[in-house]
């Protein structure tokens, strides 16, 4: 790594190289080193795939292959080894379910030393592959024939995007996990390749995916950010180090938070308020050149949850999200988080840590003067400042250890006087399909752009 110890601040006693390591692994990000970079004759797969290559400056933007007609994609699945099969998982069906919960706990996060592994549940599983439209034949797994055992999955979901002002149907591709054993045996391309033509049947050409891999070519780049909530159990289960110089208390009153919030009028969004939090969702994320278009539908489903999820207790919860009503009962802010904690193995004192990751926000405060009137985003940060530190003091009060962010969205107005200290980690996101310009992913040479922000407004699970 070119920039080993970019995790740490020792200077402002920021979270050590440990969590930014553990963090970095978390959110699968990953940071390439010069003779890990492929040159796009060695991407025997993406090559042949209908995405820029690398370095390609895009002259005009739109769809890649334009003129495909359903009737033309196979409606046979592709081929695949004769000691495997096809799947399509029932997630409602409780050995499947628990397939899929298994193969990802064990094969999806590179945890060379098992020290901790993604907890996911039944109800993140439903939050996150049930959404309004989902398909059952977009839930794709390989089994061995014999033994029947799932050793592969990918997912996608339905999602309307707009990159600037182009709106188009597209699935968002995630969740895609090859078996350890069946490394480096080109599963992946054939994995890609069925779900691309399930995908293609629907007559949907486009897609949107994330990665901490580089591959022919990202449309944006965004950091990983981390802010302790509760820095004394990062400490104690080894995976926040004491910076030489500081004290024990000097960390815990660094990172101390108040008990309450402090935003007038905030409480947590019921079902009433989706017609207000659309409106504002949609003001706000107009502002940036990738977004993803909700109907209300949509909007309930990734901010409140399905009906299950929202009879949990809020410690329970996958999703939470709270809106600002001023005076005059308008909803004037809202922001979410969402929850997908870890477990922690063989460690005496703790066996969960809880780690909440920044989604969706908006402010009406600072949005009539355009994103980058200097006078608009002093009133914009100041609003945003106080509503995210009130998000972290909600995290911290369900359990929650850490707080994640990435520099996507308004971010970057907030992460330094918030404390989150940038980590290791780096997430691509790539468009199929469709030649787009760059856009910003709110850092350059590895500092945050105060300048551009980030043009990205889509969060990706
Ligand atoms: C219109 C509809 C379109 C729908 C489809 C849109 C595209 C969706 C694209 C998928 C979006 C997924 C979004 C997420 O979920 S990102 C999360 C990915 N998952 C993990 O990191 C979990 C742990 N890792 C694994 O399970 C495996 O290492 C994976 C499965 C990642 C690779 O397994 P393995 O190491 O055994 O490799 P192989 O021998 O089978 O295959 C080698 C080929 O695969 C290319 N590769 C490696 N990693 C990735 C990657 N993350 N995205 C795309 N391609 C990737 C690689 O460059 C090479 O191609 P090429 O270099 O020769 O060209």
């Amino acid at each position: 790594m070119t920039d080993k110890h970019i995790g740490d601040l020792p200077s402002h006693g920021a979270p050590s190289k440990s969590i930014a390591d553990l963090l970095q692994k978390l959110s699968l990000g990953e940071e390439l080193t010069a003779d890990q970079k492929k040159e796009m004759k060695d991407y025997k797969f993406w090559k042949t795939q209908p995405v820029p290559k690398l370095d390609e400056s895009v002259l005009t933007e739109g769809p890649i292959e334009k003129d495909k007609k359903v009737e033309d994609i196979p409606s046979e699945p592709y081929p695949i080894l004769s000691q495997f099969e096809w799947v399509t998982l029932d997630l409602s069906d409780e050995d499947d379910m628990d397939q899929l919960y298994k193969l990802l706990y064990e094969h999806y996060v590179e945890d060379h030393d098992s020290t901790f592994r993604f907890a996911y549940s039944r109800d993140f599983f439903n939050w996150a592959l049930k959404p309004p439209g989902w398909r059952e034949d977009w839930h794709v797994g390989v089994r061995v024939k014999g033994t029947k055992r799932l050793v592969a999955f990918i997912s996608g979901v339905p999602a309307t995007l707009r990159v600037r002002d182009q709106e188009m149907k597209a699935v968002e591709i995630n969740f895609l996990c090859v078996h350890k054993k069946l490394r480096n045996k080109r599963l992946t391309p054939v994995l890609i390749k069925e779900i691309t033509r399930r995908v293609n049947r629907c007559g949907i050409w486009q897609a949107l995916y994330t990665s901490g891999t580089l591959l022919p070519s990202p449309v944006s780049t965004c950091r990983y950010t981390h802010r302790p909530l509760n820095w004394e159990k990062l400490y104690d289960v080894g995976f926040s180090a004491l910076p030489e110089g500081v004290t024990k208390s000097q960390m815990l009153s660094r990172y101390a938070l108040p008990s309450s919030t402090k935003t007038k009028g905030l409480r947590k969004m019921e079902e009433k308020d989706v017609e207000d939090v659309l409106s504002l969702y949609s003001k706000f994320q107009s502002r940036f050149d990738m977004s993803q278009v909700f109907s209300k539908e949509e909007l309930s489903h990734w901010l409140l949850g399905d009906a299950n999820e929202r009879s949990h207790a809020d410690d329970k919860r996958v999703v939470l999200t709270y809106v600002v009503e001023n005076d005059e009962g308008r909803i004037t802010d809202f922001v979410s988080f969402y929850v997908l904690p870890f477990t922690v193995i063989d460690n005496a004192r703790h066996d969960k840590l809880g780690v909440a990751y920044l989604y969706y926000y908006a402010t009406e405060e600072g949005l009539d003067g355009g994103r980058f009137d200097p006078a608009s985003v002093k009133v914009v940060t100041k609003r945003l400042e106080s509503l995210i530190s009130d998000a972290l003091v909600l995290a911290k009060n369900i359990g929650m250890d850490v707080f994640n962010a990435l520099t996507s969205q308004d971010n970057v107005l907030f992460l330094d006087d918030l404390k989150f200290g940038p980590g290791d980690g780096f997430l691509n996101y790539y468009l199929f399909n469709y030649k787009a310009y760059p856009i910003s992913g709110g850092v350059v040479n590895k500092e945050y752009d105060m300048d551009k922000r980030s043009g990205v407004g889509v969060v990706m699970l």
